[in-house]
């Protein structure tokens, strides 16, 4: 999950972690609220909406069209970025109807109050203070940002606008873009204009303007620049697929043996075995992908080895996690910190720090998180420091990069700095993948026709090895299923720019200076505008044809501009490998939600929380048993 620590909640402290774990995120899903942009923060009015993606990040559609060559990824990226949905749930209701009528309501009520009348509404948009426009800021605040533009594109077309409720004088807007061609000025031709991320007053309580998601201008770009090398470059993309398939393995392995020993796993299956399948058990897939992923981040990242994937086998038998054993706590602090971050999203500042002073419960729970991940962090770079300072022979990673980075006066990064870096890096590689893949899983497997294709690819194109980097451009479809994936499910659903000058859009409607610019990869990607029959699962839209097709910005699931996320050649690849992995020696029946659409809702990242994680039914496929453990 994206998340910026760094807490400094003072107060606070001593709810200690209960021996039982449990884990909120993947084990007893819960509804989001995650980045949001902005500081409504600013304005006690924002607080309760729901769901206001924060992300910020440039993205394109690298790898979209070209598969996961790193240079294609970088045509995209205009330079650097940003990322993370943000999105904010509040559950008092008269918070959330202040909210909404305030919001309706602000550009009159300032306008009142100031004699200054709110922006001209060159651009389509609900009159204030009317019932649409209480009823479309409801939409924001009961289904998620993502619904609501979705539903504005049909209802207004490509732009519309909002009053923007932190604006004390309605001289700037909340507009809103769902066309590609006015998301393609914003993120590449005027890019420089909106190389700001819209972020809510959170990002500074916890961040205070460091690591990468919650920093802007130069601090970014420097951090970007630091941090964004080694999950570019091809040759370090290679190396770090042996790690990805590796520990997707060492995984298998572990299925394996459960299989054999006649584990039967955590949910009741009603469903008969499939032919050609000798025994399996039944699990949330999605916990043991971000325990997989939380694996592989750590090793490619920092050269260390979290440990997860040894859990796994706890995860299948349902036992609770264990606030004694450092895996366990480490996830716990994990998905804590995303789900309370969420639930505090667009809290102003001011607010925040009555809170951190009174120790408000969610407080103490996140610094107890923070706590738990900084410690586990600063470990791991003291140890290296240590090792630099011994003279031994440095990693060829990130922490490497970063550990000896000097900038004009030849002064290196604090450990302040390093710790927002690498905490960055962690949480946002490690949750979006886990989901998106965990998603992957149980869309191939929910189409008999589409899982057929795949292993026919898998089985013509590797034929029982295990994948490897060169593989991946040999098997276009199982790179379709992904990225068909991502358009319907792409983890951060939102990306929110702010403008810094005036500006007029292709479509000809006008931008104020610091009007605030949300841009949905969610919205675009369920357009029927841009997508024949689009709630419909069909990798075929990503045929080479398919592709040729489509306009460059109509499918953005990693943001795009100079804050899209960094990580997107090496989320795509990770992502088929470990696909790849385990669709070779196992077969996947998705239990529950066991719909054709998945529902999901987002708190930082998407989450299958309404259905309480993504339960399949994993069973060996036969003659597939050589990869796996004595
Ligand atoms: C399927 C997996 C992933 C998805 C869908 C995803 C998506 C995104 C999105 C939408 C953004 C915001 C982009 C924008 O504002 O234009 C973002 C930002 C970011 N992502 Fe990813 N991401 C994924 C994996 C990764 C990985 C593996 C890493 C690191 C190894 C990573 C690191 C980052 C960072 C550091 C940012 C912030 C960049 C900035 O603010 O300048 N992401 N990501």
């Amino acid at each position: 999950m994206y998340f910026n620590m760094n807490l400094h909640l003072t107060s606070v402290c001593s709810s200690s972690v209960p021996h039982e774990l449990s884990f909120t995120r993947k084990m007893a899903p819960r509804r989001y609220t995650a980045f949001s942009s902005s500081s409504l923060s600013n304005n006690t009015s924002t607080r309760c909406f729901k769901q206001l993606p924060t992300l910020v990040a440039p993205s394109h559609r690298s790898f979209a069209r070209s598969g996961l060559l790193p240079s294609a990824a970088s045509a995209v990226d205009a330079s650097n970025t940003a990322p993370t949905p943000v999105q904010k749930t509040s559950k008092c209701p008269v918070e959330k109807f202040t909210t909404v009528i305030s919001a309706a309501a602000h550009p009159v009520l300032t306008t009142a109050m100031t004699g200054f009348a709110a922006a001209p509404s060159e651009l389509p948009g609900p009159p204030p203070l009317s019932l649409d426009a209480l009823k479309d800021v409801s939409i924001i605040f009961f289904e998620g940002l993502h619904v609501a533009m979705l539903r504005f594109s049909e209802k207004y077309g490509p732009v519309c606008r909002f009053a923007n409720p932190a604006s004390l004088n309605g001289a700037t807007s909340w507009v809103f873009l769902n066309s590609p061609a006015n998301i393609q000025h914003v993120c590449a031709t005027n890019g420089r204009n909106y190389g700001r991320r819209y972020l809510p007053d959170i990002y500074t309580y916890i961040t205070h303007g460091k690591g990468i998601l919650g920093s802007q201008d130069d601090y970014n770009a420097r951090h970007r620049r630091l941090c964004s090398g080694p999950f570019r470059n091809r040759a370090q993309l290679q190396r770090f697929s042996h790690v990805v398939v590796e520990r997707s393995q060492r995984l298998v392995d572990i299925w394996t043996k459960a299989v054999r020993e006649g584990v039967s796993g955590s949910e009741p299956c009603s469903f008969p075995p499939h032919a050609n399948c000798s025994g399996g058990f039944t699990t949330d897939v999605a916990t043991q992908t971000q325990r997989l992923t939380l694996d592989i981040v750590g090793l490619v990242a920092f050269s260390h080895d979290f440990r997860q994937v040894e859990r796994v086998r706890r995860d299948i038998i349902g036992s609770a996690g264990d606030s004694r054993v450092l895996q366990d706590r480490l996830l716990w602090a994990v998905n804590t910190f995303g789900e309370v971050l969420a639930e505090i999203f667009i809290t102003p500042l001011p607010l925040l720090r009555i809170l951190d002073w009174v120790g408000f419960p969610h407080l103490r729970r996140l610094d107890e998180a923070v706590s738990i991940m900084r410690q586990t962090m600063l470990d791991v770079v003291q140890e290296r420091r240590s090792a630099l300072a011994a003279g031994l022979a440095g990693k060829d990673d990130l922490l490497q990069a970063l550990l000896t980075a000097r900038d004009d006066a030849g002064v290196g990064l604090s450990d302040e700095e390093l710790w927002e870096d690498v905490h960055d890096i962690m949480g946002a590689g490690h949750e979006t993948t886990a989901t998106t893949t965990a998603a992957l899983l149980y869309c191939i497997s929910a189409h008999t026709d589409v899982r057929q294709r795949v292993e026919k690819e898998l089985e013509d194109v590797l034929g029982g090895k295990d994948p490897s980097y060169g593989d991946l451009e040999r098997m276009p479809y199982l790179q379709a299923c992904a990225k068909e994936v991502m358009r319907l499910y792409p983890a951060i659903p939102v990306f929110p720019r702010e403008a810094l000058q005036g500006d007029v859009l292709p479509s000809g409607h006008v931008i104020n200076p610091g009007d605030v610019v949300f841009m949905s990869s969610y919205a675009l990607g369920r357009s029927p505008a841009l997508w024949p029959d689009p709630l419909t699962f069909n990798p075929d839209r990503f045929s080479p044809e398919g592709e040729a097709a489509q306009h460059r910005f109509q499918w953005l699931p990693f943001g795009a501009g100079p804050r899209m996320c960094l990580g997107a050649s090496f989320a795509q690849m990770s992502v088929c490998l470990m696909a790849a992995t385990l669709l070779q020696r196992f077969r996947f029946t998705p239990l529950v939600p066991n719909t054709a659409l998945i529902p999901v809702a987002y708190d930082i990242t998407v989450n299958f929380g309404p259905s309480g994680g993504l339960h399949m039914r994993v069973e060996l496929r036969s003659g597939r048993t050589d990869g796996g453990a004595q």
